[in-house]
């Protein structure tokens, strides 16, 4: 390691002072003015990891749903997947050491972890649309390129693109191919060969209308819009030709809102959809003939993908064990649907994709969601050959049933959620069952619930259990959200402080949306209470 190379660039990328970031649950998170040295310096672990596990290591730079002025950085790990928690730690204690500690800071990370620092070391690096990403990834760059790493950078890209190359690029190519052709064409051709297959046709089920959040997504869904052909046409609405990155627009507005984003023209009935502002989330609903706004979340999302894996696998005639993983903000509705009707298990993780896509590792077929949209399916390496084989081995129906099934093997991002990925499998099932949006919405009903933030001065001071479902501190908050919970009928609630932001969130659901909406209240002011809330106290806002 040069460290005097690495000290004079370091002081190029100057921290400011007194500024202190946590590695959260997606990576540094804050302004975009503040991000320089943590740039710098994610290029400089990004060179350790990968020297480390000998593989390429991926660096995003984007604030995912977060405002314009923001932005962010992750790691991506050698499977495509998120980085591991002891780095994590690492990353953090780097981003906040002083100026003069960052060369020691690099050394207790080489020694610790034994890097071989003689081992070649490649990084590949993608961004979003914000207009901070360019000049931040090169500050990326710097910090690859003063340790002596390789790198390509691929410039734009959506997240969950950039998990895909680093997944392709570790496994020889197995995967795919590590170019954004041989993304699309990957895609694609399992799209085409899936949809040909549907006996229901007509524009209906060929239509979409998709809020791109005025991001990256919409720049590469124009791209890959040829690749489609026939299959699918998809008109976009917050294409990032006029307005503002996440603004009242994209995936998390719409979830959080619970209503249609601005700039999206809909009539009753049509299918809609909204990506986030890095395309790694998906959402969808419609307009009722009443003109009522339905929404279909990651829940009925992971619910239509998971009851079509199972009746393949039941025509197939093939025992696979499937499972879904859910965070404890899913719909109770769906766990019941899942659990009583489809006879599905499900699984509660804690928040954060990386919870939930190492418990979906568990099954031969592991399909996981947030309720917010973020989330794929993983098939066993074993049972991706063996649904192979049976496709070419077995009698008419049920080879028909075991291509099927492998071409949405293909159509799945299995290195990260993937929101272009997502809509594609979810109009293949669509067209393939004949379903509308409306009856895809009637599978169950979900539970009128509500989300608030509340602002407290230290959100360390309430800690969790049971996937984040139950407070251990402070002192009787949990019984007092215990007897709110009592007071309403097919009710359910509990908080947690965010990974993300400076708050603590609070869910609740009830058998309306006026008691959700009370109950989310009554359990905030128990927050505010319990958990030295600052500002003004939580009012009545609905
Ligand atoms: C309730 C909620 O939606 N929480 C989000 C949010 O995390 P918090 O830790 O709740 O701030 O951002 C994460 C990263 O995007 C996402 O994984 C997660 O689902
Ligand atoms: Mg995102």
């Amino acid at each position: 390691m040069d460290l005097a190379a690495v000290t004079e660039h370091s002081a190029l990328h100057a921290k400011p002072a007194g500024l202190t970031l946590q590695y959260g649950t997606a990576g540094f998170r804050t302004k975009a003015e503040h991000l320089d040295h943590v740039m710098f310096r994610m290029g400089l672990l990004a060179v350790l990891r990968s020297k480390q596990t000998q593989s390429t290591i991926g660096v995003m730079v984007t604030a995912s749903h977060n405002p314009e002025e923001d932005n962010g950085v992750k790691l991506v790990d050698p499977l495509g997947e998120m980085l591991a928690p002891a780095w994590e730690e690492h990353a953090t204690c780097l981003a906040n050491a002083e100026e003069q500690d960052v060369t020691r800071v690099l050394v207790d990370i080489s020694e610790k972890e034994a890097v071989n620092l003689q081992q070649e070391a490649f990084v590949v690096i993608g961004r979003d649309t914000r207009p901070s990403s360019e000049k931040l990834s090169q500050s990326v760059i710097d910090g690859v390129t003063v340790l002596g790493g390789h790198f390509h950078d691929y410039g734009l890209l959506t997240t969950p693109q950039l998990h895909y190359m680093v997944y392709c690029r570790n496994t020889d190519g197995q995967y795919g191919k590590a170019t954004i052709e041989g993304y699309y064409q990957k895609l694609s051709t399992a799209f085409v060969q899936l949809t040909k297959q549907a006996s229901c046709s007509g524009e209906d089920y060929r239509s979409l209308k998709v809020d791109c959040a005025n991001g990256i997504g919409a720049l590469k869904l124009k791209e890959m819009q040829h690749y489609l052909a026939q299959g699918l046409s998809v008109q976009l609405f917050n294409d990032g030709t006029k307005g503002k990155l996440n603004h009242l627009c994209g995936a998390d507005f719409v979830k959080s809102h619970q209503k249609p984003p601005h700039g999206m023209e809909m009539k009753p009935d049509e299918r809609c959809c909204s990506f986030d502002g890095d395309a790694d989330r998906i959402v969808y609903y419609y307009l009722g003939a009443e003109g009522h706004f339905h929404l279909i979340d990651g829940d009925k999302i992971a619910t239509l993908i998971s009851t079509f894996l199972k009746e393949l696998l039941l025509e197939i005639g093939e025992n696979l064990n499937i499972g879904v993983v859910q965070t404890a903000y899913a719909n109770g509705s769906s766990t019941r649907y899942l659990e009583e009707v489809m006879k599905v298990p499900v699984y509660c993780t804690k928040t954060g994709v990386k919870h939930l896509h190492h418990k979906a590792q568990e099954f031969d077929i592991g399909v996981y969601f947030e309720a917010n949209g973020h989330g794929t399916a993983l098939f066993k390496k074993a049972v991706e050959m063996k649904i192979k084989q049976l496709a070419k081995e077995l009698d008419n129906k049920k080879q028909k049933a075991a291509k099927m099934l492998e071409n949405i093997i293909d159509l799945f991002n299995q290195a990260a959620g993937d929101a272009i990925s997502d809509m594609l499998v979810i109009e293949a099932i669509l067209v393939l069952k004949g379903l509308t949006v409306q009856q895809w919405d009637a599978l169950y009903t979900d539970l009128p619930n509500r989300q608030l933030k509340v602002k407290v001065a230290d959100r360390r001071v309430i800690s969790t259990t049971d996937a984040e479902r139950r407070a251990v501190t402070p002192p009787g908050l949990q019984e007092a959200i215990d007897a709110l919970v009592k007071k309403y009928k097919l009710s359910r609630a509990f908080v947690r402080p965010s990974g993300t932001e400076d708050v603590v969130r609070v869910y609740a659901e009830a058998d309306s949306q006026a008691n959700a909406d009370s109950l989310a209240q009554e359990v905030s002011l128990a927050v505010f209470k319990l958990a030295g809330g600052i500002g003004e106290e939580p009012q009545p806002r609905f």
